[in-house]
């Protein structure tokens, strides 16, 4: 059966017998920075709802695969399916648009601005009235900002920021400044949510408070997660099922249990030579 049916079939399916509906398939992808091949021939699929780990070693490949899902990097090879069809090759913004919003590794806010402002910005690509109406803040544009600020307003309830909402940014310790980003990434609405490395540099408190959220959001906004991750307690509390790379190839797939049992994850773990 091709990979297309396969698409089509899991489509129908959810509709009847409850199957988990395909949101995100990679298909043979690779990409290569001139001589160092980052990502080889990689598939692996997300589906509607679920939070999906991507876990391995550094340089394993993690960041580059999420540069490839939200249009940072164009893979030399293989095809993206994204909510059953065969996506063209897009920049971040489109893939903003069309529904994916992420946070990065090391926190990219304006960090001169408050808290407030930041998350405003992620209601950008919903802002439809026009430019001449946003100038003299009447009508239709002032209507609309009313409707963002209610949204924003209730992530920062949702996600306890009301304390530093008037804060810069660049003034709050760290583990606020990743939820101001997850704030500022929930604003987009988006359906795909894609974390890199959520709780890095997170104490054990902040990390338990990040967990909650994480789950929260799925639970409470229906949003799908793919996060990476290095705590693996986290990820094997948080996720539904969780993709392995090692040296830029997929070493293992599926729920947290199975993949903690896999020989080759355990050694690529332990650093087993290859
Ligand atoms: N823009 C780039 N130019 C050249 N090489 C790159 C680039 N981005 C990533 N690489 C290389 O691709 C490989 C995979 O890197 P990537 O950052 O995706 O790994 P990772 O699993 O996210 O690692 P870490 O856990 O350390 O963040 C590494 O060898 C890295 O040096």
């Amino acid at each position: 059966m091709t990979f297309q049916a396969n698409v089509s079939d899991a489509m129908t399916e959810s509709t009847t017998a409850k199957e988990p509906e395909m949101m995100l398939a990679v298909e043979h992808v690779s990409l290569s920075f001139g001589g160092v091949k980052a990502i080889t021939d990689i598939s692996f699929d997300i589906h509607r709802g679920e939070i999906r780990a991507i876990i391995g070693p550094n340089g394993a490949g993690k960041t580059s695969m999420l540069n490839v899902i939200n249009g940072f990097y164009h893979p030399q090879e293989g095809t993206i399916y994204w909510q059953g069809k065969v996506r063209r090759r897009m920049k971040p913004h489109e893939a903003a648009k069309s529904g994916i919003a992420r946070t990065f590794q090391n926190v990219a806010l304006f960090k001169g601005m408050s808290t407030l402002d930041n998350v405003m910005t992620g209601r950008g690509l919903k802002m439809k009235s026009n430019f001449l109406w946003q100038c003299i803040h009447k009508g239709p544009a002032l209507r609309e900002e009313n409707e963002h600020r209610a949204k924003v307003e209730e992530i920062i309830d949702f996600l306890e920021i009301q304390h530093i909402r008037n804060k810069p940014v660049g003034k709050l310790p760290y583990g606020l400044q990743k939820r101001v980003e997850l704030a500022r990434a929930l604003a987009m609405e988006p359906d795909l949510l894609l974390l890199d490395e959520p709780m890095a540099g997170m104490n054990l408190e902040e990390k338990e408070d990040m967990s909650r959220f994480i789950i929260e959001t799925n639970q409470r906004y229906g949003t799908t997660i793919a996060l990476i991750e290095h705590d693996m307690g986290v990820v094997m509390d948080l996720s539904d099922r969780v993709v392995v790379l090692d040296y830029g190839k997929k070493i293992g797939d599926g729920p947290p249990k199975e993949v903690q049992a896999n020989q080759e994850v355990i050694d690529a773990y332990l650093g087993v030579s290859h």
